[in-house]
């Protein structure tokens, strides 16, 4: 299969609706900006419409420098049909309170946003507003289209980007209140399989690694492969399986492409100790960063032991 060019991507799915982190992502990747967005409610609904071929991409939030691992789009990557990453976006993340017009912000009693933002701001919210009641909104943007709509909403005001209360015509009570000011959230862009980026020098892959059993020294076997390789991991997770207590695979980034040999090598390992290993991409990095090959890892060491041994062998 002659695999696909990130740049025949057409039709870009997000965590919507507009004014979210997430389409702040997606307006910085290149390749999409002018193409076609569309708003999805969830992670999962905007990976179900890529697997179904409704969209020809999705970005979705994958790990916040705060608050850790976003798992709604963990899980949905390590289940169901297989999707991959194609790129990442790295957004500097600043929150504001925000509320209908009249509002002042000594009558605030409850307070909308994504469970993630809302992890980010706990120790504004604990200062200023002890008393407020969370709600839940399925992203920081939907908590100000909400605000932005007439009628009843279930909270008083709403934490977003400064964008998404531009948008919707609100007041701004405070700004900046995130309680990490140099927070960071990460982005991945989804495909079908076969879309293969190229290799740059400086590009991470990611996995997930389901184990055999469950046996004294276990992950130790797993992080040997990379180890011995001289592959720099950037990312692991442990996520329960959902199949029974106690069952968990691991969430991995790591340096490198799939066509360097030592992570080529890295995955071959794997395959062998693991019960299934989940290729979900290598992709060029945002920051990036290259990877520096420790003595004995370049692909040319690898080359050079091969030829060895093939000589060894005839
Ligand atoms: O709700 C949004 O605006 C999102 O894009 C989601 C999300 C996340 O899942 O972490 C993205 C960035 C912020 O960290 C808060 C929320």
């Amino acid at each position: 299969m002659t695999p696909r060019h990130p740049s025949d991507l057409r039709r870009f799915g997000y965590l919507g609706p507009r004014g979210t982190f997430t389409q702040m992502a997606l307006d910085a990747w290149d390749g999409a900006r002018h193409q076609e967005q569309v708003p999805f409610g969830s992670v999962d609904a905007a990976l179900e419409a890529l697997r179904s071929a409704e969209i020809d991409a999705a970005m979705v939030p994958i790990e916040n420098s705060v608050e850790g691992g976003v798992s709604a789009t963990l899980d949905a990557l390590a289940t169901g049909d297989p999707l991959v990453v194609i790129g990442e976006v790295l957004v500097p993340v600043t929150f504001v309170l925000c509320a209908r017009a009249g509002m002042p912000l000594s009558s605030v009693r409850s307070v909308g946003t994504h469970s993630h933002a809302w992890a980010q701001v706990r120790t504004w919210m604990a200062t200023h507003l002890p008393d407020a009641v969370y709600v839940p909104t399925l992203s920081t943007a939907a908590s100000a289209a909400a605000l932005g709509q007439p009628g009843d909403v279930m909270f008083d005001a709403g934490v977003c980007a400064p964008v998404a209360a531009a948008n919707e015509g609100l007041e701004i009570l405070a700004e900046d209140i995130g309680d990490n000011r140099s927070a960071v959230t990460r982005f991945v862009l989804v495909a079908r399989p076969g879309t293969l980026p190229e290799p740059t020098g400086a590009d991470k892959t990611t996995v997930v690694l389901f184990q055999r059993d469950d046996h004294a020294g276990g992950l130790l076997e797993l992080l040997e492969q990379f180890a011995v390789r001289g592959v720099n991991m950037t990312r692991l997770e442990s996520r329960p399986t959902g199949e029974a207590m106690g069952s968990y695979c691991f969430s991995i980034d790591f340096e490198g492409h799939l066509q360097d040999a030592r992570v080529g090598e890295t995955l071959m390992g794997l395959k062998r100790v693991c019960a299934d290993v989940r290729f979900l991409g290598s992709y060029p990095r945002a920051d990036g960063v290259r990877a520096d090959a420790r003595v004995g890892t370049a692909d040319t060491d690898f080359d050079t032991a091969r030829s060895w041994l093939e000589q060894l062998r005839s």
